[in-house]
């Protein structure tokens, strides 16, 4: 019953436009130079999330430290890293990761040289400013002279680092579009286009920690799959759960999400949903959907057997986790089956938390 579990999905690191990443990046800069911070790959990633505001609790914890510490400690710094912008998710793109880091070091050199080429820039104003000062300034011309090739020098650097900036932007697309096509693989079952286990705990997760009103789990199992696939074959087998994947698409309520939990075994998270009458029609709807799907061999013409599922539902209420949630649901799946299957199946009250 159980699917095998995928490694956790990418979270949309860099999903901004171009020209808005440009623009946090150029927030982020002032500011660590604001804080004296190291421009390493790792602290360009924390203050551009930081410019971004995308990581509201990140952002308190940055300041936090900054004030505590009147600087950003490198240990502090990469927990942050982890905590924040990783979240141990990258690890299935190592690749996107390491490029990443290359573009971001590339930017790194060129920022470094950008601002080592203002330093001697600045320097050399300051020398000709106040060689000008002078009362009898004999060598006019070659002050003069000097301040003219330091302007040419500079400028020629900042037409360099431009267009180092420009190419890093296509790259930064490049990179995005990979990115995209990476977390949309590692988020949806290939085989029914719903979203995955990993992908769906996720969502659950987060539904509950912002708001428990309105929220309602569904879970489907589809009965007697085994004997199913026994019959007809795994190719067939398989042809269900697309059917299924593909009905579930199609009646989703809106803000409601679909995944495949396990190998027949769907469950859906409905938004808006404050009763036990709203979720049982939901259920029963679908329940009929997939009873009267008829499933044709092309090959043979020949109409597969009828299929059924059961289903156990479950409203959230106050002081629910992920854990209580899904084990009311798949307790009222359970019943569902051992009343005869083919059925919907409330799910019986949480029982009051005592402390
Ligand atoms: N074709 C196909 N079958 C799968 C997949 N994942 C799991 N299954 C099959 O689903 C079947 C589940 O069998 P059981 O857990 O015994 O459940 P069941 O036969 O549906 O019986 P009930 O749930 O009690 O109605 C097994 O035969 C698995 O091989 C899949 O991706 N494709």
């Amino acid at each position: 019953m159980a699917q095998p579990i995928k490694p956790p999905s990418i979270l949309e690191l860099y999903p901004e436009e171009t020209r808005e990443a440009a623009g946090f990046l150029k927030q982020a800069v002032p500011l660590m130079m604001r804080h004296d911070i190291p421009p390493t790959p790792l602290h360009y990633s924390l203050w551009y999330t930081y410019s971004k505001g995308s990581e509201p609790e990140l952002n308190r914890r940055m300041d936090k430290i900054a004030k505590d510490f009147n600087s950003f400690p490198p240990e502090a710094a990469s927990k942050l890293f982890r905590d924040y912008i990783i979240r141990g998710e990258l690890e299935e793109a190592r690749e996107g990761q390491q490029q990443v880091i290359e573009l971001v070091d590339d930017i790194e050199v060129d920022v470094t040289r950008s601002v080592s080429g203002s330093r001697d820039y600045q320097a050399s104003l300051k020398h000709g400013l106040a060689a000008l000062q002078e009362p009898l300034i004999d060598d006019l011309p070659s002050v003069l002279n000097e301040l003219q090739q330091s302007t040419q020098l500079m400028h020629d650097q900042q037409e360099k680092f431009l267009y180092r900036l420009r190419s890093a932007q296509e790259e930064i697309l490049t990179l995005r579009s990979q990115l995209e096509r990476a977390h949309v693989a590692a988020t949806l079952d290939s085989l029914t286009q719903v979203f995955n286990r990993n992908a769906f705990t996720r969502l659950l997760e987060q539904a509950l920690s912002s708001d428990h009103q309105g929220l309602a789990l569904v879970m489907l199992d589809i009965d007697h799959f085994k004997q199913f696939n026994d019959q007809y074959g795994h190719p067939l087998g398989d042809r269900v759960l697309q059917h299924v994947g593909q009905l579930l698409r199609d009646m989703l309520p809106p803000r409601a999400i679909a995944a495949r939990y396990g190998g027949e075994e769907f469950c859906i998270i409905l938004r808006e949903c404050f009763d036990t009458a709203s979720a049982s029609d939901f259920a029963e709807r679908l329940r009929l959907k997939i009873q009267s799907l008829r499933i044709k061999v092309r090959r043979t013409d020949q109409t597969l057997n009828s299929i059924s599922a059961s289903f156990g539902f479950a409203l959230a209420e106050p002081g629910d986790d992920l854990e209580s949630l899904l084990t009311r649901a798949d307790d009222a799946l359970y019943q569902a089956k051992r009343n005869g299957r083919n059925q919907v199946h409330p799910a019986s009250a949480a029982v009051a938390l005592t402390s």
